[in-house]
């Protein structure tokens, strides 16, 4: 499913490669958590699955496929396989639960009667169809995450992949989170999570590959958190921040099952379930293998962790993913006056414009008629599709193109398909709907 074949890569200016020659497969069906500390290489890991990104040398394969043969105008095909989940959410602050879900099927030309099944289908698996009309600023983070989680899985991926995706919930909210990819795994979705929390690997007992400068020093079936180069915060504390590490002041973990385990056993009072599974998991039709795994089991934080080693004086915190921007979940300034139908090209069209243009959500939502947003534009007034932006929908939200790059946001400047990676950045549309489909770089 995902096959890793001396995978090196380096970023351009730096002396130490991100991933330094890591062999690993990952099966289908597999829910595997990569660990290791801030900077050793788990968000490359995802970024060069997504082809975000392309190794220095080696070989990947996703999906069957050598990642060297998809050209880039390939690329958003393949990447409609994958489904992707952050960290801060990334939702649009000013679409509705519904739009948000919605939003990533017509940009790639979903019909309207599809979505309006798939999407009421994944709000109830997630459990939030009675919120479907909710802003997300009305949601609660737990609530804001499973939104996301929905968005990724609407088009049934085989692949989900979470750059911690609990990074910003309490113990009691990823626990429901955590049970929610377990679901959608033991609906056949091979899941590859990034995780900095003990607490969850430990009760998940699922495959663990830990990262360390670059490279695997452990790969476990059925694995835990510890070990020693990986300091541990007690859960409920500092579940905000990722733990910052030096790498190099780590000890490697090649040893692991010498280490003695830190943790205390779960309170089993504490097991029921906030996600209790009313609901039944998609069906992935791609996905022949049945599910792998038990019924999803209670994730629920541990009794209260001892922290160890916090090692001090932090390094310059690596570049993650989720800071650096991604495909198939990521933000995106919202389409600029779609004509209904809504689809691809209709979106790109008014997407690539260049002129500023006002908002308006074209999404049919059930009870609730099509209506413009009708924010008008003003140039240079930020779109704020950032990653503080789910929750913010209470600001004005204007389009934000053509407006002056900035250092730390070039996405801003490209257009809507640009963004969504359905099209390289200054490339013409065409009218030929999804052959609008090109090259992202
Ligand atoms: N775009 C980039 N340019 C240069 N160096 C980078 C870039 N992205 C990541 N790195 C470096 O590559 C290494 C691995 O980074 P990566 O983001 O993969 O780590 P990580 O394990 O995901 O960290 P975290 O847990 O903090 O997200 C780090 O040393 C980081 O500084």
């Amino acid at each position: 499913m995902i096959r890793f074949d001396s995978i090196t890569k380096k970023y351009p200016g730096t002396t130490r490669p991100a991933l330094d020659d890591i062999n690993v497969e990952v099966l289908r069906g597999e829910f595997v958590f990569l660990v290791g500390a801030s900077g050793s290489g788990k968000s490359t890991c995802l970024r060069l699955i997504l082809k975000e990104d392309k190794p220095t040398s080696g070989r990947i394969h996703v999906l069957g496929q050598d990642l060297r043969s998809i050209s880039n105008r390939k690329v958003p095909y393949f990447r409609r396989n994958l489904g992707v989940v952050f960290q801060d959410f990334r939702l649009l602050p000013n679409k509705s639960v519904f739009e948000n879900v919605a939003f990533s099927l017509q940009v790639i030309g979903k019909s309207r009667g599809f979505i309006q099944e798939a999407v009421p289908d994944t709000l109830k698996m997630v459990g939030l169809a009675e919120k479907a009309l909710r802003l997300p600023h009305e949601l609660s983070g737990g609530e804001q995450q499973r939104v996301a989680i929905a968005r990724a899985i609407v088009n049934k991926p085989q692949v989900l992949l979470a750059d911690e995706p609990t990074g910003n919930l309490d113990p009691t909210t990823s626990a429901g989170i955590m049970a929610l990819l377990e679901r959608i795994n033991a609906g056949g979705t091979t899941v590859v999570m990034a995780t900095h929390e003990a607490g969850i690997v430990d009760k998940m007992q699922r495959r663990v590959i830990e990262l360390s400068g670059g490279k695997i020093v452990r790969d476990e079936r059925q694995g835990g958190y510890a070990t020693a180069g990986i300091p541990i915060i007690p859960l409920g504390a500092g579940l905000h921040r990722k733990p910052a590490v030096d790498p190099q002041r780590t000890v490697s973990a090649l040893a692991p099952s010498v280490l003695p385990s830190v943790f205390a056993p779960a309170n089993p009072a504490n097991q029921a379930n906030p996600m209790a599974p009313a609901t039944p998991a998609l069906t992935h039709p791609s996905a022949p293998v049945p599910a792998p795994l038990a019924p999803a089991a209670v994730v629920v934080p541990a009794a209260p962790i001892t922290p160890v080693v916090i090692v001090p004086d932090a390094p310059a915190r690596a570049v993650s993913l989720a800071e650096t921007g991604a495909v198939a979940a990521a933000p995106v300034t919202p389409p600029a006056s779609v004509p209904q139908p809504f689809g691809e090209q209709a979106m790109a069209i008014a997407a690539d414009s260049g002129m500023p243009l006002p908002l308006t959500s074209a999404v049919f939502v059930p009870g609730r008629e099509p209506q413009a947003d009708a924010h008008e534009t003003t140039p240079g007034t930020g779109a704020d599709d950032s990653p503080t932006a789910a929750g913010a929908a209470e600001q004005p939200t204007y389009m934000t193109r053509p407006m002056a790059p900035t250092q730390d946001d070039v996405l801003d400047q490209l257009t809507l398909a640009e963004r969504l990676g359905l099209r390289a950045p200054g490339e013409k549309p065409d009218q030929t709907g999804e052959q609008n489909v090109g090259p992202t770089r």
